[in-house]
């Protein structure tokens, strides 16, 4: 798991991370969110052990790493994609960091396919695209396998398939128990893919809290439509939300978009649409980062 007690890294006279506290369970994603320069980056350089903490503690399976020591067995991480010898070629770059960590070239065979990269292997990583990059990057944090996982801005300059390809790797990794912690900017994208949300601000914690509670707290509700709207508001009542009825049409406050669809597909309930919630949890989220809103940490 990771721990971050405390947390404050300094550069001179710029406060990245002000005290800073937040833990990411096993099994789960985390989205880790905060506008530009809010220290999501330094924090995970910090957990990776790439920067030193100037006090508190940053801590994965209870450890702290020291730079260029992290085992990537344990933790696995995405930090800049851009950042690749583009004269190598796909598989000869995860063939190498396997071999400096006594990986065999089959597990690198296996990420490749995973990242669905095994069809260009063999081409150089220079002609790839972003989202080719960042699929390697994302192979690379999984050659060791690791329990640990640590995403920074995985969904940037992605198209929409790639963005639902991230949101579904995140999700199978975390179901394999994995602890998943991901940066964005948007809440839009964090409210598909994560469990628990860490809002940050200036380097400090804003929210701690799940998409569900954010969006009981924030949201408008979701306009719901479906062919059986009577099974479907009692589901999602039992289920905590407040449901209201007009004309065949819900609005529901106090379940967030996945909730629903998980909700009605366990019961065989017929979608036709929902209006997305985002736009709302998205005002939720720059209300709460820019002061304006107040939100006390959820306790777990
Ligand atoms: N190596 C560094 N030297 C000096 N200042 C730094 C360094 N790294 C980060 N900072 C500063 O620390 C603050 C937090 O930056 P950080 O990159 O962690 O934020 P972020 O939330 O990841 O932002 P972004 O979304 O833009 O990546 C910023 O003010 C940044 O300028």
């Amino acid at each position: 798991m990771i721990e971050v007690r405390e947390l404050t890294k300094r550069y001179g006279g710029t406060v990245a991370v002000d005290g800073l506290s937040f833990e990411v369970r096993p099994g789960t994603v985390t989205g880790f969110l905060g506008p530009n320069g809010a220290g999501k980056s330094t924090t995970m350089r910090v957990l990776l052990g790439l920067a030193a903490a100037s006090s508190g503690e940053a801590l994965v399976n209870g450890g702290r790493y020291a730079a260029l020591r992290r085992p990537i067995r344990e933790v696995g991480a995405l930090l800049d994609a851009g950042a690749v010898h583009g004269g190598r070629k796909a598989f000869d770059h995860l063939g190498w960091i396997a071999r400096s960590n006594g990986i065999g070239s089959r597990r690198v065979a296996e990420v490749l396919e995973r990242v669905g990269l095994a069809g260009v292997a063999r081409k150089r990583v220079g002609g790839f695209s972003l989202g080719m990059r960042q699929r390697l990057g994302i192979a690379a944090a999984l050659l060791g396998d690791p329990g640990v996982l640590m995403f920074d801005e995985p969904v940037n300059g992605l198209d929409p398939d790639g963005v639902r390809w991230i949101r579904e790797l995140m999700r199978a990794l975390a179901a394999e128990g994995r602890t998943v912690l991901i940066s964005s900017h948007l809440m839009s994208e964090m409210e598909l893919t994560a469990d628990r949300l860490v809002v940050i601000g200036r380097g400090r914690l804003i929210a701690d809290t799940t998409v569900r509670e954010l969006a009981a707290r924030f949201g408008r509700g979701v306009v719901v439509r479906s062919p059986r709207p009577d099974d479907l508001r009692g589901v999602l009542t039992a289920a905590g939300g407040t449901v209201e009825e007009a004309e065949g049409t819900l609005t529901v406050t106090g379940l967030g978009v996945a909730d629903i669809g998980d909700h009605a597909a366990a019961h065989g309930i017929p979608l036709y649409g929902m209006t997305p919630q985002a736009a709302s949890l998205e005002e939720a989220y720059m209300e709460l980062t820019a002061g304006s809103a107040e939100f006390g940490a959820v306790p777990r």
